[in-house]
């Protein structure tokens, strides 16, 4: 491997921008130069910045300590000393949409865990194993935004982890009719036990815009390009997705409870078939975030659990169970992924490492 692309994180301090600052540390490729933040932050150290709210299970790694942080909101400034960003901003979704722009427009990709631009319709929306063919809609972006290097991709929400790689997997059986119930953990919303006490053995039955992105996300990542129109056209079939969102006492792991039906008829031992021996791209091209397993399967009756399972291929597999016909619908399973793995920072990691591996991310 030549020399490793230089890379900057936009919200580092936040929770999200902690989980890249510790998933970028000793990587293969990508060595990070740049933590940008609010001007609040800027001038002071990396560690000064974040204080007592560091949430990761693992120490803040060293490199990071003394980096100083930098005004995120100078774009052309930052993006001067860096191939690429990774963004874990948080504002208002209209700023995050100007600024990952103004980021894209000085040649800058710029990979995003944020939500703001899962809906511009020439912003491919991946999960590496899903749907890479999407990231061909970035040569429209470019001639929109104008440029010849600089464009913006994202991931998808963390709710949707834990039971659309099941959807892909049983593609041909054409699932249609889905109804998901979630169990969120507490990270999902940034937050650890101790700055929400509150859910400490409680369930709030409410997450603010959550259920809308559980059933329209999955569409988008099945749609396909039109290269006509140049963006991503939803998948128009005849895929309804409808659930519920809870927040859960768990501090990591998103759960989903899913009854389907099928188009065409499927046995057990095929639909867990096509989930075991799942392949992908992500996997065949080697990314070092790629889990090589994507989709594990867990015969026992009382798994996926939260606590033996979240943590399958590193945080970046999917584990499925209680796979069983359903009285009313076809088919009822579990899923669970973890949420600030598979769900934000890892998956917006393993993003920028298939966009490079493919060449959309390169050298400046
Ligand atoms: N919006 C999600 C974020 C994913 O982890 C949540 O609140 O859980």
């Amino acid at each position: 491997m030549s020399e490793k692309l230089k890379v900057g994180i936009l919200g580092a301090t936040g929770m999200v921008g902690q989980r890249f600052v510790t998933l970028l540390e000793n990587h293969p490729w990508f060595e990070v130069v740049t933590l940008a933040a609010s001007a609040h932050s800027a001038g002071k150290t990396y560690e000064e910045a974040v204080g007592d709210r560091w949430k990761m299970e693992t120490p803040m790694p060293e490199y990071a300590k003394h980096m100083v942080v930098v005004d995120g909101d100078n774009a052309e400034a930052v993006a001067g000393g860096v191939d690429f960003m990774f963004s874990a901003v948080n504002m208002p979704k209209d700023q995050i949409r100007a600024i990952e722009e103004r980021y894209a427009k000085t040649e800058t990709p710029v990979v995003s865990n944020n939500s703001a631009h899962r809906w511009t319709p020439d912003v491919p929306m991946v999960v590496p194993e899903i749907n890479p063919e999407h990231f061909a809609v970035i040569e429209h972006q470019r001639k929109r935004l104008g440029t010849t290097r600089g464009f913006i991709a994202v991931k998808p929400n963390c709710s949707i982890q834990a039971y659309t790689p099941a959807l892909a997997a049983w593609k041909e059986f054409e699932p249609h009719e889905v109804v998901v119930s979630t169990y969120q953990a507490i990270s999902g919303a940034g937050k650890t036990f101790k700055d929400w006490p509150e859910m400490v053995g409680n369930i709030i039955p409410f997450i603010s815009g959550e259920e809308a992105k559980s059933e329209k996300e999955p569409l988008k990542v099945f749609g396909h390009v039109d290269s006509e129109r140049g963006e991503i056209v939803p998948f128009d079939g005849p895929l309804k997705i409808t659930s519920q969102c809870i927040r859960v006492p768990v501090l990591n792991g998103h759960t989903a409870t899913v009854f389907l039906n099928f188009g065409k008829k499927a046995t057990k031992e095929e639909l867990i078939d096509r989930l075991v021996n799942y392949t992908s791209q992500a996997a065949e091209l080697g990314l070092p975030h790629a889990p090589k397993h994507f989709i594990q399967y867990l015969t026992e009756d009382d798994r996926p659990q939260v606590k033996l399972d979240v943590d399958y291929e590193g945080g970046m597999g999917v584990s499925i169970g209680r796979l069983r016909e359903d009285s009313i619908f076809d088919w009822k399973f579990v899923g669970l992924a973890h949420n600030t793995l598979r769900g934000a920072a890892g998956g917006a990691l393993e993003c920028a490492e298939m966009l490079k591996a493919l060449g959309y991310i390169t050298k400046k």
